[in-house]
């Protein structure tokens, strides 16, 4: 088992992955560790010319050998890859805990488990998928057929986020490969440790030149924007802020190209009286802290029936104030670091702000002190707030780190009208045991996805997606096959 964050050899340097090639540049920019403030390597910055010349490539190689294969060949082609993923496990947990701090166990038991079975699910999914086939009879008496074919979009541009490096980047790559498409690929410039890797892994694997194509850099005025406004891309999909959702789609509307966007949230948990307790605290300090919070998907509001209010405030205190904060292998460590120094800035001045609204700290707050080199490193407290009102900031706005709300409520109308008040519309959660209730409540979430009596469980078969600012488009399943194929209809008479 390597070092859990220090990077393997080939990894000090992490370059770009064009048209079946690891191609260096002259600018570069420092990959930083978030747990001590060390420089792990330097990243080769991706120019336009570079983001063209991956752009061209991928156009090649849909009119070279990948455009001639079968679902079957393609479906072979990643479960290739994920062997070699499984083959390097250690590595990619490595470079996902050297990235982002994470611990080693989140890093093997999610990001680089979930790489594997994404693309081995896509792969199998896109391998066996149906079409749609009807008899028509028309008034005249003429009997039709009517049956559907799903063909490649083209090249598709994929930009992922930092907060799940690996699984969103096999998230999107495995089904639009799946389904005959090339990529390009721009991982978040706070982690190009596991995107590279994934380059390694499609070379060693032997898949086409031009098919998966890798390029470094940063949003505006650097890869990710050359990447979304070229001409020659056919569909954007893209995982992050809302903002720069809104940015992309503009940047695309001119060539109406289709997009895919997995955004922002502000998700509510509704805790009722007749929930399991002791489930529902464990759950909610889950989806609250997981990932040190930064996860689209987090409950950042937390709404409690009256009855239980206080004792699930004191137990959520409790329960909080044992998770262990520290280095990514240290033994039953919860928590680690945030991805970097401006983003605890950001979640600190909400923990300012707070205080500022009225809110009253029930635990955290600030920043822990180790007494130790992990005082470099950007680590932050779990923090609990009651006492806002609902259009506090702090209640609207997305944190994106390790805290919650959680404020009284006394009916179910009350609390989805409560629940639902957001530009966001991303992920429910419910607790209670009344079965009836369950699916009376979840399907009044105004959300593309809710959990009932759970958090962060996935069927990958499921369409996965938010509403309003929180996104656009179902990615998941059937739907991810139905955002990275064109369906044409064919109409025959007989
Ligand atoms: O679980 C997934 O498939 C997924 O895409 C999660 C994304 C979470 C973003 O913060």
């Amino acid at each position: 088992m390597t070092t859990p964050y220090v990077l393997p050899p080939t990894l000090k340097s992490l370059r770009n992955y064009v048209d079946g090639e690891f191609v260096s540049t002259d600018k570069r920019f420092d990959n930083v560790s978030p747990l001590n403030g060390e420089v792990l390597a330097q990243v080769h910055e991706a120019d336009a010319a570079l983001v063209d010349r991956a752009v061209q490539a991928a156009r090649r190689a849909l009119k070279g050998p990948w455009g001639q294969t079968t679902p079957e060949e393609r479906a072979k082609m990643l479960h290739r890859v994920a062997d070699v993923i499984e083959r390097r496990f250690d590595e990619f947990v490595a470079a996902e805990v050297a990235d982002t701090g994470r611990t080693v166990q989140q890093a093997q038991k999610l990001d680089v488990h979930r790489a594997i079975m994404n693309l081995r699910t896509f792969a199998d999914l896109g391998k066996n998928a149906q079409t749609d086939f009807f008899e028509t009879r028309t008034a005249d008496g003429d009997n039709l057929i009517n049956y559907t074919v799903r063909k490649p979009l083209g090249v598709v541009a994929s930009i992922s986020p930092w907060n799940l490096p690996i699984l969103s980047m096999t998230w999107k790559s495995g089904p639009a490969l799946i389904c005959g498409n090339t990529i390009v690929v721009k991982p978040s410039e706070e982690t190009p440790s596991s995107a590279t890797l994934l380059a390694e892994a499609f070379h060693e694997a032997g898949v086409p030149p031009g098919v998966f194509n890798l390029v470094h850099g940063f949003g505006a005025n650097s890869a990710g924007a050359f990447l979304t406004a070229h001409p020659d891309i056919d569909a954007v999909t893209f995982t992050g802020e809302s903002r720069t959702g809104s940015t992309i789609m503009k940047t695309v509307a001119d060539g109406v190209k289709e997009v895919s966007f997995e955004l922002g949230g502000k998700n509510a948990a509704i805790v009722f009286a007749d929930c399991d307790f002791d489930a529902a605290v464990e759950g909610v300090v889950r989806s609250s802290f997981a990932n040190s919070g930064q996860v689209c998907l987090c409950s950042e509001r937390v709404y409690v029936e009256r009855p239980i209010f206080e004792r699930f405030v004191q137990a959520m205190k409790a329960r909080t104030e044992k998770l262990k904060i520290g280095y990514p292998d240290e033994p039953g460590v919860d928590m680690g670091p945030l991805i970097s120094r401006k983003h605890r800035d950001k979640v600190l001045s909400y923990y300012k702000l707070a205080l500022e609204e009225g809110a009253t700290l029930v635990t955290g707050g600030g920043m822990p002190k180790f007494g130790d080199q992990r005082d470099e490193g950007v680590f932050i407290q779990p923090t609990i707030w009651t006492g806002l009102a609902d259009n506090a900031r702090c209640m609207r706005e997305e944190v994106f780190g390790p805290v919650c709300h959680i404020a009284p409520f006394d009916s179910e109308e009350e609390v989805l009208k409560r629940a639902n008040d957001s530009v966001y519309g991303l992920a429910g959660t419910l607790w209670t045991t009344n079965l009836s209730r369950a699916h009376r409540v979840a399907r009044q979430f105004h959300t593309g996805i809710v959990w009932v009596n759970t958090w962060y469980l996935r069927d990958l078969r499921t369409p996965f997606g938010g509403v309003k600012l929180s996104g656009l488009g179902r990615e998941g399943g059937r739907w991810s096959l139905d955002f990275y194929s064109e369906t044409t209809n064919i109409c025959v008479k007989l």
